[in-house]
């Protein structure tokens, strides 16, 4: 059995004063071809950074081993101070589930649930009864400006209201840190704006750490400390707030 993982809330606290996440040393390679060499990277509490870089520098590859989905060759990742090795199987997985939230590009919601339901989704497998999930979903909905569509399925909804119900999904659980992987690149750029300014907003005022990957510099521009990454090399640019 896996030890417990403390709260599954998070905790409130002054953003950029605690630090949630440390990469230290992280090398990871796919067979011969080197993705991530020698990364170093802190996290605080409620702190925004984003990481931008060229197509296949690297980045989905360091923010895999930074949510612990992808176990670095060299190096370690400790969440809360804790280094995955530590961990067993399940005790990750149930860091992933409760503590980390996760946007990708395209939403990737449920067809089947209805967008109430897909919110709702970390809380139920938290283990949440269903009536609060709904009623926890249904508040993060309308903080998003899209509680009227929470009786509806994915294939009934835009792709702006998707990626929004992706975000709502994301911090329904008000998750230590969420990994967020171009969370609207697959919008116009207006779309992209809103949608980003309302994702960031919600994770300040919930005290919720965003790890942003970008191609994108406006969407790099909003947050609190920033990377670039090439050739699988990061490098901090300094805080930009
Ligand atoms: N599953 C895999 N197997 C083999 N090589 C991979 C795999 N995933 C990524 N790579 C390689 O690792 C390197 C880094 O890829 P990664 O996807 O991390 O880059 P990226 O910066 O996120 O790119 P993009 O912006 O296009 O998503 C690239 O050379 C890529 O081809």
């Amino acid at each position: 059995m896996g030890e417990a993982i403390s709260t599954p809330t998070n905790t409130p606290g002054t953003p950029g004063t605690s630090e949630v996440l440390r990469a230290t040393g992280v090398d990871l390679s796919y067979g011969s071809t080197p993705a991530v060499r020698d990364a170093h990277l802190t996290l605080a509490r409620g702190e925004i950074a984003a990481i931008t870089g060229a197509s296949g520098s690297g980045k989905s590859s360091l923010l895999y081993c930074l949510a612990g989905v992808l176990p670095p060759a060299r190096g370690e990742v400790r969440f809360e101070g804790r280094a995955y090795g530590e961990l067993d199987d399940e005790d990750i997985s149930a860091l992933r589930r409760e503590r980390f939230g996760f946007v990708f590009q395209y939403g990737e919601l449920l067809p089947e649930l209805t967008i109430e339901e897909n919110t709702a989704l970390p809380l139920r497998l938290a283990g949440t009864r269903k009536r609060p999930a709904l009623k926890a979903a249904a508040e993060v909905l309308d903080r998003l400006g899209i509680a009227d569509l929470r009786e509806r399925r994915p294939s009934q909804v835009s792709g702006g209201q998707s990626q929004r119900v992706a975000v709502a999904r994301a911090l329904v659980h008000q998750p230590a840190v969420v990994f967020a992987d171009e969370p609207t690149g697959s919008l116009d750029s207006a779309n992209a704006a809103t949608v980003l300014k309302e994702f960031l907003g919600l994770a300040r005022s919930q005290d919720t750490a965003v790890l942003l990957v970008t191609h994108d510099a406006n969407v790099a521009a909003q947050a609190d400390r920033n990377y670039t990454m090439a050739d699988g090399v990061l490098a901090a640019k300094g805080a930009s707030a």
